[in-house]
C-alpha cells in the first residue's frame, strides 16, 4: 500500500514489522486526541485502544475533525474509532470511561501497551497518567495545547524528567460549576457572560459552547440539575431578544440575578464555605428601567451597580435592535464596543451578587480578549510531532539511534500563527528525574500483588511487618492511603493497624505510600515507598507478594533548588516560560497534596499528618 511505504522507508522494513505488532493507548479523544489516532493509524502501530469519559458537543465541531453534527450527545471514544474505519489498517479498540477509573481500567490493563499517549485537558488526568506510567515503567508523550501554543513531554520513567518534575501554571479555564454556580473570581463572571450568557442570547451558532471547560467539577446533583435546567429556561430569554419585547428587559435581569440566584441559594452544600451571592435589588431593577441613558460613559471609569444596570438596558435595547435589522447571530468581538458592554456589565452585575470587585469595561476588554480558543492547526501539530517523537521513543528508527533519553527532544511550539513574524518550534532536551519531584524523585515505586482473600485477611500491622522486614525499614513507619492523603498509621496512631486492608478501605487500585519515621542520628533515612496494590485472581503463596525494588537510604532535608535552574536553562532563552505551559489545569489538584482527615482520625493525629505531609512535599536528596 503507498502509505504504508512511506513509513517503511523512514523505520526500514524490519522495523515497520515491529510496529506492526506494538501497542498503543491514546487518553482523551477531543482536539490532540482525534488527531493521535489519525496519525497512529498512518503509522501503522498494530493496535491502537482509545479511551475518553465525554461525549461530543457541539463546541467541539470547529476542532475535533472526526465529529460531525448528527454525532452530538454521541460518545466521543466510539464515534471516533467510527469516523476513521475507512482508512484504518490497526485493530482498534474505543472505551468511553474516565482514565482514573480503577474497576474498568486496572493497573493489569495498561501493562498491555508499548506507549501510552496523553490527549488530555486536565491537571488530575494527566497526573494520575503520569503516575500509572512511571508504576508501570512505560514510555508516555505527554501533550498540550493552548491557543497557539503547544507542547510534547516524552516521558522515560526513571530516566527523564516526567510530568509533576516541574511545577505547573495555575488554571486558565475553569469548572463548570465555578462559572456556572460558585464564581469567586472576576474572571469567572467574564467568562460566564462571554461564553455562556452573550451566546445564549445573540448567537444561536455557538449557544451550546457555554463553557470553556466540559469538566463539571462537582457531583452534586442537584446543582447539575440546576444548570441543565437553568439553560433550558435561558432558550426563553432568546425568546424575548427575537420577540422585540424591549420592556421585557427588566425581566432577563430579574431571572438572571433575582430567580437564578435564590435557586442557586437552595442548593445548601454550596455555602457551607463559601460566602452566599445577594440577590439584586429589584427595587434597582425598576429605577434603572425608568432611567434615560445617552450619555457615554468613560470605559476606564469604575461605574456603580446603579450605573452598571442601567448600561445593561441600553446596550441590550441596542443588541436587540440589531438582532431584528437581521443579524441573527452576533459574535462577541473585544473590538465590536457593543458585544463588549454588553458583557461588562452582565459580568460587573453578577461580580455585584457574589461579592467580587466589579471591573472597568477598560479591564474586562483585556480579560475577555485573552479566553483563549483551542486552535485546530495547534492541535495537529503536537499530536504530529508527538507520534513522530514515538518513533524514536520505541527506537524505531534505524538512523541516529538515541544514546539517551535525555536527549530526546521535547517540542514546543510558539505563535504558529501564520499572522506572527516570530513562528517557531523549539526543542529542547529532556532534563533527568527531578530528586525532588513528588512522584518520581523522592519515593520507590512497586506493585503489591494480593488476592481478594489476603485483602480481606491481612491486617495493617502483618503487611508494615512484611515491609519493614523486606526493605529494611526501621520500627517507626508511617503509612498513608496516598490516594487521598488518609494516614492509616505511625508510631502514635495505631487505631486501624489490627484492622484488615480491606477495613481500611485499600482496594485494587489504591495506592500506599510507607516512609521511614525514625532516621538515624546522622539524618540517614531509608527512602519513601510507594506501592500501588494489584489485586489478582489467581493463587499467590501467603496470598501477597511484594515487589522487588531497592529501596536506597536518603540524608534529609535539603531543599533543591538546582531542578528550577536546569528547566529554565532547558527551555531555552527564546521560549517565554509563560507562554510554554499552559493547560486547563483544576485548581483543586494543582498542589496534588490534597488532605482529608481518616474518617477515625484524633485532632493530634492531624496534626501529625500536616507535618508528615510537609516532609513528604519538602526535599530528600539520595545518596549513591
Ligand atoms: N479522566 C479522563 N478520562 C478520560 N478522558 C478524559 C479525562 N479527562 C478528560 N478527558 C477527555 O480528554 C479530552 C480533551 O480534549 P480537549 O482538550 O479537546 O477538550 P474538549 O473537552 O473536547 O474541548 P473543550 O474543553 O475545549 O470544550 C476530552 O475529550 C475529555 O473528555
Ligand atoms: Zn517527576
Amino acid at each position: 500500500m503507498a502509505r504504508e511505504s512511506n513509513i517503511v522507508k523512514i523505520v526500514g522494513k524490519e522495523n515497520f514489522q515491529r510496529l506492526r505488532s506494538l501497542k498503543c493507548l491514546i487518553v482523551g479523544a477531543g482536539g490532540i486526541g482525534s488527531e493521535l489516532l489519525k496519525d497512529c493509524i498512518l503509522m501503522g502501530f498494530g493496535e491502537i485502544h482509545i479511551v475518553d469519559l465525554d461525549t461530543i458537543d457541539l463546541s467541539n465541531l470547529n476542532r475535533q475533525f472526526l465529529f460531525r453534527h448528527r454525532d452530538i450527545k454521541q460518545p466521543k471514544s466510539t464515534t471516533a474509532v467510527k469516523a476513521v474505519q475507512h482508512f484504518n489498517n490497526s485493530k482498534l479498540v474505543p472505551y468511553q470511561g474516565n482514565i482514573m477509573d480503577t474497576v474498568q481500567f486496572p493497573l493489569s490493563w495498561f501493562d498491555q501497551f508499548d506507549i501510552i499517549f496523553n490527549g488530555l485537558d486536565n491537571l488530575a488526568a494527566r497526573r494520575y497518567v503520569n503516575k500509572i506510567a512511571q508504576f508501570i515503567s512505560k514510555p508516555l508523550l505527554e501533550s498540550g495545547t493552548s491557543g497557539f501554543d503547544g507542547y510534547i513531554q516524552p516521558i522515560i520513567p526513571g530516566e527523564t524528567e516526567c510530568f509533576d518534575c516541574t511545577k505547573k501554571e495555575t488554571p486558565k479555564t475553569f469548572p463548570v460549576c465555578t462559572i456556572r454556580s460558585t464564581p469567586s473570581q472576576p474572571v469567572h463572571c467574564i467568562v460566564w457572560a462571554k461564553n455562556f450568557l452573550f451566546n445564549q442570547l445573540f448567537n444561536e451558532e455557538t449557544s451550546s459552547a457555554d463553557e470553556t471547560s466540559t469538566d463539571w467539577g462537582t457531583e452534586n446533583k442537584e446543582e447539575i440539575d440546576r444548570i441543565r435546567q437553568e439553560t433550558n429556561e435561558l432558550h426563553e430569554l432568546r425568546q424575548i431578544i427575537l420577540s422585540k419585547g424591549e420592556e421585557r428587559i427588566k425581566d432577563i435581569l430579574t431571572k438572571l440575578f433575582v430567580k437564578d440566584i435564590e435557586k442557586l441559594l437552595r442548593i445548601d452544600n454550596l455555602w457551607k464555605t463559601r460566602t452566599k451571592p445577594t440577590l439584586l435589588d429589584q427595587s434597582l431593577i425598576d429605577d434603572a428601567s425608568q432611567a434615560v441613558t445617552n450619555e457615554t460613559q468613560s470605559l476606564s471609569s469604575m461605574w456603580d451597580i446603579k450605573e452598571q444596570i442601567i448600561q445593561f438596558f441600553a446596550i441590550t435595547k441596542k443588541l436587540m435592535q440589531r438582532v431584528h435589522n437581521g443579524e441573527t447571530n452576533i459574535e462577541f468581538d473585544k473590538d465590536d464596543e457593543d458585544t463588549l458592554l454588553f458583557v461588562a456589565t452582565a459580568a460587573n452585575i453578577r461580580s455585584h451578587i457574589f461579592n467580587i470587585p466589579m471591573k472597568t469595561v477598560f479591564d474586562i476588554k483585556q480579560i475577555a480578549g485573552n479566553i483563549i480558543p483551542a486552535i485546530a492547526t495547534t492541535n495537529a501539530i503536537i499530536a504530529g510531532l508527538s507520534t513522530l517523537t514515538a518513533l524514536r521513543v520505541l527506537n524505531l528508527l534505524p538512523y541516529e539511534p538515541t544514546k539517551r533519553s535525555t536527549d530526546l527532544n521535547m517540542a514546543f511550539t510558539a505563535k504558529a500563527s501564520n499572522l506572527s513574524k516570530d513562528r517557531y518550534i523549539t526543542n529542547p532536551r529532556l532534563a533527568p528525574p527531578n530528586p525532588s519531584c513528588p512522584v518520581g524523585g523522592k519515593v520507590c515505586r512497586g506493585v503489591i500483588k494480593i488476592t481478594q482473600k489476603g485483602l480481606n485477611e491481612i491486617r495493617l500491622s502483618k503487611l508494615v511487618k512484611l515491609i519493614r522486614q523486606k526493605y529494611q525499614y526501621p520500627e517507626e513507619i508511617s503509612v498513608i492511603d496516598a490516594s487521598n492523603q488518609r494516614l492509616l498509621a505511625d508510631f502514635d496512631f495505631d487505631d486501624l493497624i489490627e484492622r484488615s486492608l480491606s477495613q481500611v478501605n485499600l482496594h485494587d487500585g489504591s495506592v500506599i505510600l510507607f516512609s521511614d519515621e525514625e532516621g538515624t542520628a546522622e539524618a540517614i533515612y531509608r527512602k519513601s515507598l510507594e506501592l500501588y496494590i494489584e489485586v489478582i485472581d489467581g493463587s499467590l503463596k501467603d496470598e501477597i507478594q511484594l515487589p522487588d525494588v531497592e529501596v536506597p537510604t536518603v540524608a534529609v532535608p535539603v531543599q533543591n533548588t538546582a531542578h528550577t535552574d536546569h528547566v529554565e536553562e532547558k527551555q531555552g532563552k527564546s521560549v517565554n516560560n509563560e507562554n510554554v505551559i499552559e493547560l486547563d489545569f483544576d485548581e483543586k489538584s494543582e498542589t496534588g497534596a490534597v488532605k482529608r482527615p481518616a474518617p477515625e482520625e484524633a485532632p493530634e493525629n492531624a496534626l501529625k499528618r500536616a507535618r508528615k505531609d510537609k516532609e513528604y512535599v519538602d526535599g530528600l536528596i539520595e545518596l549513591d
